[in-house]
């Protein structure tokens, strides 16, 4: 027989029929990472996003002809076990584990629905206690390692941390301590076994969609084991996998509850998220710091020094002409009209358009700035011109798109906040990039940027998120140089209409 091209993974869990939680969560885990999927259906389950209205469990006799249907036929290369709701299910598929035994046992000791309402029955706490023993992994939260110990529920990390230990120890597995229960800014795991903790952070996402987050991270830390060499490698990838399905999760207007994760969110072609909106969310930080910087605040504003402004606009009429030639880069690379227009369209733009406002603002002013650029402008133009020397179609489009997205979001606000600008010291600026016109062509932008991400694979892609990432680092560093002070250029007076 030839060699398997996927690795085959069986859940053995419930159900969910909004396809939040349970096998139908672990399937589309399972495909996420590449697996090929089974599952064996312990409980069905009639729930929604809101919680669970009635369990039905058929009788373990026909559990045992699932699995052995399963494992009679098909080489089963890991096993996730999920919600086993009684007893006589925890032991029959303990006895079918005594039989068959996959080469990666991860056990989901689910006992409570994201909801609140029980999964489990009390009696049959000990019964999974008892499948411990056959896991390799076994994945609780909070409260779930609290029954698993007879303990109370853990109510500090370091409290938590300490119970998995002891259960690692005690009962000879790994333990993937689950932190999504606690308070605060974190989300934080740990990979427990006898010997070592390692904790691996995470953002909490602020979403309420959370439903199947446990089923999600077990299934997809199955599926990755057998093709990674550790526990810790396998769940470290699973889990910045989940935090970007977590927010995603809430696009997805799946019901009016807690909300099911976007499994595939990550999966290039499967016209998931587009490349801009995961683009822009993973900025958010620095977008939020540009917002922040002096000088933005003072143009915002208008009490930032006129000379200060006329310092920017110098080096930015520097950078615009480099800009330039980049967007010609993509206009030479793009392979439809349309791109190609769009980006020539653009290149000769910001040398009309733009520098005829820089032009105006500093002959205005009675003098001509000089010097060099400076070492920020220097930096970013770098950045662009690498990419463009180097990079795909995608990943140049994805380089330029900052210097459209951010102007057009400052500017929009700003003018918005200003109402009449008649007043506003820069005015010119505020009108060039809030004008609906730059967000038109900053909406044309980011579609060239998703259908060009949609054609790649997932490397390119992720090249394309940080030539974009680092575009964004570098136009904030841009507005920060004056108030940095870095390279000035002279203001050089001309002749006898200086003010
Ligand atoms: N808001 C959040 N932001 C980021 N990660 C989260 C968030 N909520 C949960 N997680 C992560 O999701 C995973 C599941 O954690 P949690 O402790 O909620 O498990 P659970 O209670 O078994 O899940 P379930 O909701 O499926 O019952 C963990 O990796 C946890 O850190
Ligand atoms: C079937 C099933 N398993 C697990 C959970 C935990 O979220 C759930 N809600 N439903």
């Amino acid at each position: 027989m030839s060699a398997a091209s996927r690795v085959r993974v069986l859940s053995v869990a419930g159900t969910d029929p909004t396809g939040g939680a349970g096998v139908h969560a672990d399937l589309k885990s399972f495909a996420a990472h590449g697996a090929y999927g089974m599952a064996v259906v312990t409980a069905l389950v009639a729930q929604n996003t809101h919680g669970v209205r009635a369990v039905h469990v058929p009788d373990v006799t026909f559990l045992r002809a699932q699995l052995d249907a399963v494992s009679d036929d098909v080489t089963v290369d890991a096993v996730k076990i999920g919600m086993l709701g009684t007893r006589a299910v925890a032991d029959e598929v303990a006895s079918w584990l005594t039989r068959t035994r996959p080469p990666v046992v991860v056990l989901d000791p689910v006992m409570v629905a994201t909801s609140g309402d029980r999964l489990l029955d009390a009696d049959a706490e000990h019964a999974v206690r008892a499948l411990v023993a056959h896991a390799d992994l076994v994945t609780p939260n909070l409260p779930e390692l609290g029954v698993l110990l007879g303990e109370p529920t853990a109510t500090t990390w370091t409290d938590a941390v300490r119970q998995a230990r002891r259960l690692a120890r005690d009962a000879g597995v790994t333990v993937l301590l689950k932190g999504g229960h606690l308070d605060g800014d974190a989300s934080p795991d740990a990979v427990v076994d006898a010997t070592t903790v390692t904790e691996l952070d995470a953002p909490r996402v602020a979403t309420t969609s959370t439903h199947g987050t446990g089923c999600s991270l077990s299934a997809a830390v199955a599926a990755l084991r057998p093709r990674r060499p550790d526990w810790v490698t396998a769940v470290r990838e699973a889990k910045e996998w989940l935090t970007g399905a977590i927010a995603a999760g809430e696009a997805l207007a799946v019901g009016s509850g807690r909300g099911p994760v976007d499994h595939l969110h990550h999966a290039p072609g499967l016209g998931a998220r587009p490349f801009s909106a995961e683009a822009w969310d993973h900025v958010a930080d620095l977008r939020a710091a540009c917002d922040d910087l002096p000088f933005v605040r003072g143009l915002a504003d208008g009490t930032l020094r006129v000379e200060e402004f006329e310092q920017y606009l110098y080096q930015d009429a520097l950078y615009l002409a480099q800009y330039s030639r980049v967007l010609a880069r993509a206009s030479q690379l793009a392979t439809e009209p349309a791109a190609q227009a769009f980006f020539a369209r653009g290149a000769s733009r910001c040398l009309e358009v733009e520098t005829r406002l820089h032009e105006d603002r500093l002959a205005r002013a009675g003098h001509r700035w000089s010097g060099p650029a400076s070492t920020a402008t220097t930096a970013y133009v770098d950045h662009l011109l690498a990419v463009a020397a180097t990079g795909s179609y995608a990943e140049v489009v994805a380089a330029v798109l900052p210097c459209y997205w951010l102007y057009a979001d400052i500017g929009a606000r700003v003018l918005a906040r200003a109402g009449d600008l008649s007043t506003h010291p820069y005015r010119d600026w505020v009108g060039t990039y809030g004008d609906p016109e730059f967000a038109a062509a900053t909406a044309d932008a980011c579609a060239f940027a998703d259908a060009a991400a949609r054609d790649v694979g997932a490397g390119t892609r992720a090249r394309m998120l940080a030539a974009f990432t680092t575009s964004c680092a570098h136009e904030v560093a841009f507005f920060d140089q004056v108030r940095a002070g870095a390279g000035r250029g002279a203001p050089v007076a001309v002749g006898a209409a200086s003010a």
